[in-house]
């Protein structure tokens, strides 16, 4: 797989600066492929494009791990049952997929990429259909909304029921989330902010400004107790490896601390020897929304340290800085189990610091949302 690697990395970097025109001539293709394919999309497609690039630009990253390539993509396959997507569909995306990239490539395409495409594509569908199949659960779970906690304008913490079966997420995955009755049809992901616990309740930390991200907006400023969501497969591979007795190094930025925390309530229920320090870092005090609830857990677990860090609050009476420099300053990491969670700068930027106190790259965690 490295070579068909190396030609797929080389072959991106011809349509990375064109994405828009790659996914409207994608989406373009499909529906003409296939015009009942349109009716498993949102009626307003904007955004659309960015998620499939964001799947394969993921898939293309994880092709050289080739454990987290399979997780990813079975992950991905369950995920779009939610869409009643069936095997057929795929071969149609795939000749889409193969048309948008030979048009916007332009002259720079050749024979060899289309191959390397061709075969990469192959391998992907077949790992989603696989992925799919083999799951038993329902395509997605109705899931009653619970509480709904606003955190100053443009965050909330919620928890919702799953409704029908147990929803088998493991700490620190994520999962998609539709609000039906305000966005039809447009998923968003979610990491859970809680452990698996036998009430089959899931949290979730929403931040979004106004104006921007329609899913996160409607959760954030319009949901309210009583409402249904739907919630499908999880996906993910930040999670606890339980079978190591190493120190864990876990940080959090901004709402990047749901899966961080999930992590923490795991491990509140095994763990009796490892020493857990948390970073978490937001913009101001007042973002640091889930500090009070991390202290509860800091003085239920002796083995627990939470560390926060303002990067743009001179005024706040702890560390100060970006949270990877913050985590640069207190380490080196190098004998810990790491775990990364935030916007992909944040997430990049704290990778950069792992790496250099040469932390081995399959004892850091982390999801690429991406971008990264
Ligand atoms: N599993 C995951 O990785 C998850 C990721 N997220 C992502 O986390 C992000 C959270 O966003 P917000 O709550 O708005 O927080 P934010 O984007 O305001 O992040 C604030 C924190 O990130 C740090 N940061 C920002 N840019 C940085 C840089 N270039 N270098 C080093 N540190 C940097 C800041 O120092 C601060 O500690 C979103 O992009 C969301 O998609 C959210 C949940 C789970």
């Amino acid at each position: 797989m490295d070579d068909v690697a190396r030609l797929l990395k080389e072959s991106w970097t011809l349509v990375e600066e064109d994405r828009e025109r790659l996914s409207a001539h994608f989406y373009a293709r499909l529906f003409l492929l296939d015009p009942e394919l349109r009716k498993l999309f949102p009626v307003q497609m904007t955004g659309q494009g960015d998620r499939l690039l964001e799947a394969i630009i993921t898939a293309i990253h994880t092709l050289g791990d080739p454990e987290s390539f399979d997780e990813f993509l079975r992950g991905l396959g369950r995920d779009h049952r939610k869409y009643h997507v069936d095997p057929e569909h795929y071969r149609t995306v795939g000749v889409a997929l193969l048309d948008a990239l030979r048009s916007t490539a332009g002259d720079g395409w050749n024979l060899e990429y289309d191959q390397a495409w061709r075969d990469a594509y192959a391998v992907i569908a077949a790992k989603m259909v696989a992925g799919a199949a083999a799951d038993d659960n329902p395509p997605f779970w109705h899931a009653e909304v619970l509480t709904h906690e606003r955190y100053g304008p443009d965050t909330a913490v919620l928890t919702v029921r799953a409704l029908q079966h147990p929803l088998p997420w493991r700490a620190g995955q994520y999962v998609s989330v539709e609000v039906p009755r305000h966005l039809p049809r447009v998923w968003r992901t979610y990491s859970v902010a809680n452990a698996p616990n036998d009430d089959n309740v899931l949290e979730f930390h929403v931040r979004t400004p106004a104006g921007a991200g329609w899913v996160s907006g409607a959760l954030v400023r319009r949901v309210r107790p009583g409402e249904l969501l739907r919630v499908a497969a999880p996906m993910g591979s930040m999670t606890l490896d339980r079978e190591s007795e190493r120190d864990v190094l876990l940080v959090a930025g901004g709402v990047g601390l749901a899966p961080v925390k999930a992590l923490v309530e795991e491990l509140a229920a095994v763990n009796r020897t490892r020493w857990v320090h948390v970073f978490y870092g937001a913009r101001t005090e007042a973002d640091l929304y889930g500090l009070d609830g991390m202290r509860e857990l800091v003085a239920a677990h002796p083995w627990l340290s939470v560390t926060p860090a303002c990067s743009e609050d001179p005024d706040f009476d702890g560390e100060l800085g970006d949270i990877a420099d913050v985590v640069a300053r207190y380490g080196p990491w190098t004998t810990h189990d790491c775990y990364v969670s935030g916007s992909a700068r944040m997430v990049r930027a704290t990778l950069r610091v792992l790496a250099e106190d040469e932390v081995p790259p399959a004892r850091t965690r982390y999801d690429t949302f991406g971008d990264l």
